[in-house]
């Protein structure tokens, strides 16, 4: 049974369809590339997902439960965990307690939430700073607080919004190493990203997304030769 399924999801903000009949599988441990143009719904898609926001139509499910119409923090849909294109770090907590305030959300008593925190960052390279306020972090090291976060969550499923965005290249390195890792453990993600090079290297599928619908599947070659995408790239 796939971890997480989209059956034909729809999101139309007015008469714009952002999300226009999206249906997808995600297999334990399957790491998917979710891309496409600017504008394309990626986000949008994540958030239906992720129950950010519910679907105009469609259903989504979780280990087989329909988990569509349930808040983020219901406790169903604890297997899966998101991290947001600009960050969803609190500035003014430090590193160690952004993390450990994930654990702690999903029942983890206070002192070994903070442990499993600081073991997670220095994982990541970020004990130097782990009592820094995040707000003094660069947007890369905020965005290695996510993949902290991953470790001490151990979801078995991450949705994952442009996270090599802006970022530097040791610190692409280090997400890589971490996304292998936790996949080799059965960890499913769907990446959104634009950097193609860096998340076709780590995926076994891609999902191309233009205009709120499928354009093209496959595995990562298949995709880049595709001239459909090609175009929808250059258009
Ligand atoms: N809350 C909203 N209200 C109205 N329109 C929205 C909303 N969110 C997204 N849209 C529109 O839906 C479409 C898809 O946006 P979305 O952010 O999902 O695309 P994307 O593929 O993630 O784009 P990008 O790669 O630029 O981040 C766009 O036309 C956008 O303007």
């Amino acid at each position: 049974m796939p971890v997480l399924e989209a059956h034909d999801l729809a999101k139309a903000f007015g008469g714009h369809r952002a999300v226009d009949g999206v249906s997808l599988a995600l297999a334990e441990g399957e790491i998917l590339a979710l891309v496409g143009p600017n504008g394309a719904g990626k986000t949008s898609l994540l958030n239906l997902l992720a129950g950010q926001m519910p679907p105009t139509s469609g259903t989504v499910r979780l280990h087989g439960v329909d988990v569509t119409a349930l808040a983020p923090s219901h406790g169903r849909r604890r297997a899966l965990l998101r991290s947001f294109q600009n960050g969803g770090t609190f500035g003014r907590l430090s590193a160690v307690e952004n993390v450990a305030l994930a654990a702690i959300a999903r029942g983890e008593h206070r002192s070994r939430a903070e442990a499993a925190a600081r073991a997670a960052l220095a994982e990541v390279g970020l004990q130097p700073v782990a009592d820094w306020r995040a707000d003094t972090l660069s947007g890369g090291q905020r965005k290695l607080i996510d993949f902290a976060r991953l470790l001490v969550v151990r979801p078995a499923v991450a949705l994952l919004d442009e996270p090599t965005a802006g970022v530097s290249p040791a610190i692409m390195d280090v997400m890589r190493a971490v996304l292998l890792a936790e996949r080799a453990r059965g960890l499913g993600a769907i990446i959104v990203s634009h950097d193609l090079p860096w998340v076709f290297d780590l995926c076994s599928r891609v999902v191309v997304l233009a205009g709120g619908r499928p354009l093209a599947e496959g595995g990562p070659d298949a995709v880049a030769a595709d001239p459909a995408v090609q175009e929808a790239y250059l258009a």
